[in-house]
């Protein structure tokens, strides 16, 4: 991460009460003589009950003792008190004591009601007047109007109710808050940003893209593409991946396009061959954003943020480790946003057993990887290695014994890199060997144990790797071999298996902490062959 972070969001930092005038206009159209917002708000207002966070919102704007020339996002607040001219009388006086005391009640009984559902489900919020949790997906229809096919969707993909991060980052985000949130791996944050957008975005039929997600991996976004379209499943919205193909053949920018997909680097090019137009899109979200802000994607995340020029633009950031300086930067740039943190902040998933084994040097690994496979081979198993070379050794290695083993790394083809992926989904391979390319965000159902075969370069990029098993409160193994290398470092990986309730021998919780950026030490290359029988 480079120091200097305050030139990201930099093209679309501005101030709002300055162009406060423009955003009206950009917000609402009229309609039939009639003021009709974007989102349909108005509209749904006039059929619904007014939300609890509105009537909260309200009430402590009455405290504040709000003038009727006051405007409040648009509307003119408090228009019938305090008018010149106007009597009021004791009667009335007292109606709107009874009436503000009465509010004041139902704000605090709401309040505490919030309170004890965070608590619950180990919500921790920060932010003014946070929307209230969900109590349960059918909310979603009672509180927000959302369309059934939604709730048909959610019903046939087996989720019964919200997880956490879902509970609380829906409806900020359908409040029309800018968000950024982190929650275990595998907890549903998908969900928790597709869902309100598809929501807020309904079927329109102008053309440009409405809504970009970025990804830090071609794998993860397809994905995301996929879960996307599953969600909207029922709709007439258009969910696209950004492909190779997509930016040589198509013009995004004459395209319609409701969700594009994207890693960084994709969308950079698109917009650098001006074959796609961001100035409208309506809601950005950066999944895995700590990776994002990382030295390599930067620049690419800095560009396409810029592009994403529409004031009116909703961000969030989402992601399972959210260091502090990635806190610092939304909390600069992002507008009156809410933290969402599920459980404590940068831990791992409470359903993983985690294991630390000494394997000596090497060699002793390879050994200790053999015997585990022949006591307890219980497939499918993630192993990750340092770099592609040696996830190619590794499996050069593996590829003879009796498992059925693959190798995932940047070195393949993007068909190759699926085909690894599908055939591993499917069960067609037991064991996959992978670099940290797949360490992130990828769901493969069931994953019973993951095995850091070389030890993990940094805290985060633990917690990411063996948050591919233990996934949707399933339960899951994780094993960390270490050699004597790794033991300056072992401190910072048994923090993360102890704030997660994981035992760890007490010698190493008395390790001196270590300064961890990258840890990536030389490696002997992996062989059970003497050197000189090697090919
Ligand atoms: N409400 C729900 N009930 C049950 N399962 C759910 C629910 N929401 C999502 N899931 C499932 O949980 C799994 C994990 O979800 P997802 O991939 O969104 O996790 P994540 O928090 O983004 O993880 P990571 O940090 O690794 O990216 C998926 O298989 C998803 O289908």
């Amino acid at each position: 991460m480079e120091k200097d972070t305050s030139f990201l969001f930099a093209g679309i930092n501005f101030d709002k009460k300055k162009f406060a005038t423009d955003i009206s206009r950009f917000k609402e159209k009229k309609e039939n003589n009639r003021t009709v917002s974007v989102n349909d708000t108005n509209l749904i207002e006039s059929v619904i009950p007014e939300p609890v966070e509105a009537r909260v919102s309200k009430v402590r704007r009455k405290r504040k003792n709000i003038t009727c020339s006051d405007t409040v996002e648009g509307f003119s607040v408090f228009k019938s008190s305090n008018v010149p001219g106007v009597a009021t009388d004791e009667k009335n006086e007292q109606e709107q004591t009874d009436g503000t005391l009465r509010a004041k009640k139902e704000l605090n009984k709401q309040l505490e009601e919030d309170s004890l559902l965070r608590k619950k489900y180990n919500i921790h919020v920060s932010g003014s007047n946070v929307p209230t949790p969900l109590q349960s997906f059918a909310e979603l229809n009672s509180r927000y109007r959302c369309e059934l096919y939604l709730l048909n969707n959610f019903t046939e993909l087996g989720f019964q109710e919200p997880t956490p991060i879902q509970r609380q980052a829906i409806p900020v985000l359908l409040s029309g808050r800018e968000c950024f949130a982190c929650a275990p791996t595998g907890s549903g944050k998908t969900l928790a940003f597709v869902c309100p957008m598809i929501m807020k975005l309904k079927h329109r039929l102008s053309t440009g893209i409405r809504a970009v997600i970025l990804c830090p991996t071609r794998e993860l976004a397809a994905q995301t593409t996929r879960e996307c379209k599953r969600m909207a499943y029922g709709s007439k919205l258009c969910v696209l991946l950004m492909t190779k193909d997509l930016i040589r053949n198509a013009d995004l920018s004459k395209r319609h396009c409701d969700v594009l997909v994207s890693t960084p680097l994709r969308l950079e090019l698109a917009i650098r061959k001006k074959r796609i137009d961001l100035t409208r899109v309506e809601y950005l979200v950066l999944d895995e954003c700590d990776k994002l802000f990382e030295l390599g994607l930067l620049k690419q995340i800095d560009y396409v943020v810029k592009a994403c020029s529409n004031p009116s633009i909703i961000r969030s950031l989402f992601s399972a480790t959210l260091p502090d300086y990635v806190e610092d930067l939304a909390r600069r740039s992002m507008h009156d946003a809410v933290r969402v943190i599920i459980g404590r902040k940068n831990t791992a998933s409470e359903s993983i057993k985690q294991k630390l084994v000494f394997a000596g040097n090497e060699e002793g690994k390879l050994l200790a990887l053999r015997q585990s496979f022949v006591e307890s081979l219980s497939p499918p198993v993630l192993i990750f290695a340092q770099s592609k070379e040696r996830a190619k050794e590794l499996f050069a290695e593996l590829r003879f014994d009796d498992i059925r083993a693959d190798v995932i790394h940047s070195d393949l083809s993007q068909a190759q890199r699926e085909e690894a992926v599908n055939n591993f989904r499917r069960g067609k391979t037991w064991v996959l060997i992978a670099t940290d390319v797949i360490a992130r965000g990828m769901d493969f159902k069931g994953v019973n144990s993951v095995i850091n075969y070389d030890f993990p370069d940094s805290a985060a990029a633990y917690i990411h790797r063996i948050g591919r098993s233990g996934r949707a409160g399933r339960v899951g193994e994780a094993v960390t071999l270490y050699t004597e290398d790794d033991v300056p470092f072992l401190r910072n990986v048994a923090n993360v298996m102890s704030a997660s309730g994981c035992d760890v021998p007490s010698w190493i919780m008395s390790l001196p902490k270590q300064k961890w950026k990258k840890h990536r030490p030389h490696r002997e290359s992996i062989a059970t062959k003497p050197k000189d029988q090697k090919e």
